[in-house]
């Protein structure tokens, strides 16, 4: 335990949901860790303050905070962990607070709490804000370790891999030697196929839901154009806008990122359903160019909701590492890489999803068990498309019951 780091308790100072106040210049330092009260509350592990933690594509980091939240108790023997990992705009908060107060909502209330799919009772649930993100874990906004400004645009280009070794080193420091089940959707799907990978030993059942081994060119193609939505807003500055007064940072460019990929994130079918041709300034015959359609307003306010909680440069290296996401790079193809999975596979597809497809999500599963390997596709029906698996929890739930009862559960 001695080259962790400091893990430090809940600091009321931080307490905030906004990148703009997520990474406070000073951390309180505690020896060992113990859990936080309530559950729920935001905790963070200092790591890498010894040495320089070198990033997959080159770049180094020291002194990397994870900002992470807990749910449940630590059997004595660790047996009984559950890592949750979220996807691109997700955090640490995946459940509402169960302590007093006006519980926050979590990005999965509903399948985590006493009794609950998720059963705090039973099982230690664990979430980690990622590398590079922007509610708490070392990214673009935070201070450099010299306390010379915050990193900006010089923050390295992060991967899945170095998201899942700052997430492995938070369960060292847990005392977490091998996760009951690892979970999650989208990129928090890749992070999971890499924990199955990098630390087949570390883990006893993977749960990847709407993913993929690799990007695909059209992914790429989404992905890239959001981020060129934000290079493009002047207000970027190249990345490096932490000065900037107030409603002066790149929100226009981030804003028009989140319009497009909230696009990638649904369906025609229920865009159709709920906005067909409708109109939010009704056409009176002489053709406005910005009279709006209700699906513009909508998107519109998504992109306006988005810039509120996040960062544009983490929404750049996190796309990124989407984009750079390939569980056989370095690894003799995705045959040889998929053969290093140890633990039970169930990969979840969502019917109607567009930007990850269910079909790359069978071909996980053709491949593990063209090897041997105890592998199952499930798959949630649902009209939303790939939001589905934040949406659709009553299936989302059924499914992971389902995987933790057959699985190497405690
Ligand atoms: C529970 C949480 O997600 S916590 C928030 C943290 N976020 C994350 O963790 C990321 C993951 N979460 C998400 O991506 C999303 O929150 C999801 C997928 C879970 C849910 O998506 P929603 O945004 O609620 O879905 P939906 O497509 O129904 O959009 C609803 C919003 O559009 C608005 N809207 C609907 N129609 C229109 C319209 N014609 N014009 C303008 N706005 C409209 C609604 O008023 C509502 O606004 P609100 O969210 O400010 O109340
Ligand atoms: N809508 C989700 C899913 C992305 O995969 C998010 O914003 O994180």
């Amino acid at each position: 335990m001695a080259d962790i780091g400091d893990l430090v308790e809940a600091d009321s100072a931080l307490e905030q949901p906004s990148w703009t106040r997520a990474h406070a210049s000073t951390l309180p330092a505690s020896g060992a860790w113990r859990p936080s009260d309530p559950p729920g509350e935001r905790q963070f592990l200092r790591t890498f303050v010894d040495r320089t933690f070198v990033l997959e594509g080159g770049g180094q980091l020291s002194d990397v905070t994870v900002a992470f939240e807990t749910w449940g108790t630590l059997a004595p023997d660790g047996s009984n962990a559950i890592l949750l990992c979220h996807a691109l705009t997700g955090d640490a908060h995946a459940a509402g607070r169960a302590g007093p107060g006006q519980p926050t909502p979590g990005w999965w209330d509903g399948l985590i709490g006493p009794g609950r799919v998720l059963d705090t009772d039973r099982f230690f649930v664990v979430c980690a804000n990622v590398l590079g993100g922007c509610q708490g874990t070392t990214g673009p906004a935070s201070p450099r370790p010299d306390r010379l400004g915050v990193y900006g645009a010089g923050f390295p280009v992060v991967t899945v891999r170095d998201m899942v070794r700052t997430q492995a080193r938070l369960a060292d420091a847990l005392g977490i030697g091998s996760w009951a089940a690892v979970v999650g959707g989208s990129m928090g799907g890749m992070q999971v196929l890499e924990w199955g990978i990098m630390f087949p030993e570390r883990v006893r059942l993977l749960v990847p839901i709407a993913t993929c081994a690799a990007a695909t060119a059209q992914q790429i193609a989404y992905w890239s154009t959001g981020r060129r939505a934000i290079a493009l807003d002047p207000a970027w500055h190249g990345g490096d806008y932490y000065d900037a007064a107030p409603g002066e940072g790149p929100h226009r460019g981030l804003a028009v990122a989140r319009m497009i990929s909230q696009i990638t994130f649904r369906t025609d079918r229920v865009f159709t359903a709920r906005f067909g041709r409708d109109e939010v300034e009704p056409l009176s015959g002489q053709f406005g160019m910005w009279d709006r359609f209700q699906v513009e307003r909508y998107l519109e306010h998504h992109g306006d909701k988005l810039i509120r909680r996040f960062d544009a440069n983490s929404y750049l290296l996190l796309t990124k590492a989407m984009d750079l996401h390939d569980i056989s790079r370095g690894r003799g193809g995705l045959t040889a890489a998929l053969g290093r999975i140890q633990a039970p596979v169930l990969a979840v597809g969502v019917s109607s999803d567009t930007l990850y497809p269910k079909y790359q999500s069978q071909e996980l599963v053709r491949v593990l068990r063209s090897q041997g390997g105890a592998a199952r596709y499930a798959e949630i029906d649902s009209p939303h498309g790939h939001d589905a698996f934040l949406l659709e929890l009553e299936q989302v739930g059924r499914l992971l019951a389902g995987a933790l009862e057959e699985g190497d559960s405690p």
